[in-house]
């Protein structure tokens, strides 16, 4: 499978406020989401060792026997945070009928920077929860930070979200990929084809083999390269429908390792959907719509969309 030649963007001279410098990182951030919808940044600001020990915290919480962490998964049946098992979501459900569970394993966090919001904070391993209070904090200034950018690249004033990005959505997903030492059914996959569902994700990628994969506009799947230090950025439903599809949102979906490695395939990713606040009201930018191409959606709001989606995503009942 060859290798996509996905966008990178060096976001420093961005964060650093020369105004031409600004307008130049704006183009190329704009032209990866029109071209293939994802980009993949450096130069972010996001301290490396905050994230090197976050993930290896996160790896020890994966690692305890299956009961220490379903003491985490939440009674609701769409279960956007807590702790979620194998078996529990198939993400490529939102895209069409049956498909087997994704081989998976998350836990997530629903607005963890809203002190009402009910989230799981595991005791163990004791530096967890503190990790991702901090994780939380530099993911939202790096949203704030893209949310600026993207305004430039949309052709609208650099502060244009700033009031929908006052109280924004966030969501972190840590996922674990194990070790396939039964191989999968036929179409499982550690992800199912799927796109995301809010404005832009922020996803830090792991190395390990059975990764990330971006479908290329002749329906050919790609692996996306993994660069150190860096973030994939990627357009998700929502933000393509505020641009009027200006920006894409692209299929993709975390692939099973090859059959025949002997050594480890385990994978870790740390994923944060982030997006406007929950209020607000998505209809098309001004910078997206002429004459010749007009809005072509109704407007939604940013938190009812996102829910739709995720109760899309999971074993529902027939009772909900
Ligand atoms: O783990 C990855 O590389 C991607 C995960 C993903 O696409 C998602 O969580 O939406
Ligand atoms: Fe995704």
């Amino acid at each position: 499978m060859s290798e996509f030649n996905l966008p990178i963007v060096d976001i420093a001279p961005f964060l650093g406020g020369d105004p031409e410098a600004k307008k130049r990182v704006a183009r190329e951030f704009g032209d990866a989401f029109e071209n293939t919808g994802f980009a993949i940044i450096t130069g972010h600001g996001v301290p490396l060792e905050l994230a090197e020990t976050l993930y290896k915290t996160m790896t020890e919480f994966f690692d305890q026997p299956m009961e220490k962490k379903t003491v985490y998964t939440p009674p609701e049946q769409a279960k956007g945070r807590g702790y979620l098992p194998i078996g529990i979501e198939s993400v490529a459900k939102t895209l069409s009928g049956e498909t087997p569970p994704d081989l998976c394993e998350a836990l997530v966090y629903a607005a963890p920077h809203r002190p009402e919001s009910k989230n799981f904070w595991p005791d163990y391993p004791a530096p967890l929860a503190g990790l991702v209070k901090e994780w939380t904090g530099e993911i939202n200034a790096l949203s704030r930070h893209l949310a600026r950018l993207s305004a430039l690249a949309l052709d609208l004033p650099e502060e244009f979200f700033e009031d929908d990005y006052s109280d924004p959505s966030l969501t972190l997903r840590f996922v674990n990929y194990p070790d396939q030492p039964v191989p999968p059914k036929p179409g499982q996959l550690r992800y199912g084809e799927h796109h995301d569902y809010g404005a832009l994700t922020i996803l830090r990628q792991d190395a390990a083999p059975g990764g990330l994969e971006v479908r290329d506009d002749t329906g050919v799947w790609r692996e996306a390269p993994v660069v150190p230090d860096s973030f994939v950025i990627n357009v998700g439903d929502l933000l393509a429908r505020w641009t009027n599809n200006r920006w894409r949102s692209t299929l993709h979906r975390v692939s099973n390792p090859p059959r025949d490695l002997t050594g480890s395939t385990r994978r870790l990713s740390m994923v944060a959907f982030t997006g406007p606040n929950e209020h607000t009201e998505v209809a098309c930018l001004p910078s997206c719509q002429s004459a010749d191409s007009p809005a072509m959606y109704q407007p939604v709001t940013c938190g009812d969309y996102i829910m739709s989606k995720i109760k899309a995503s999971h074993e529902l009942s027939e009772t909900e």
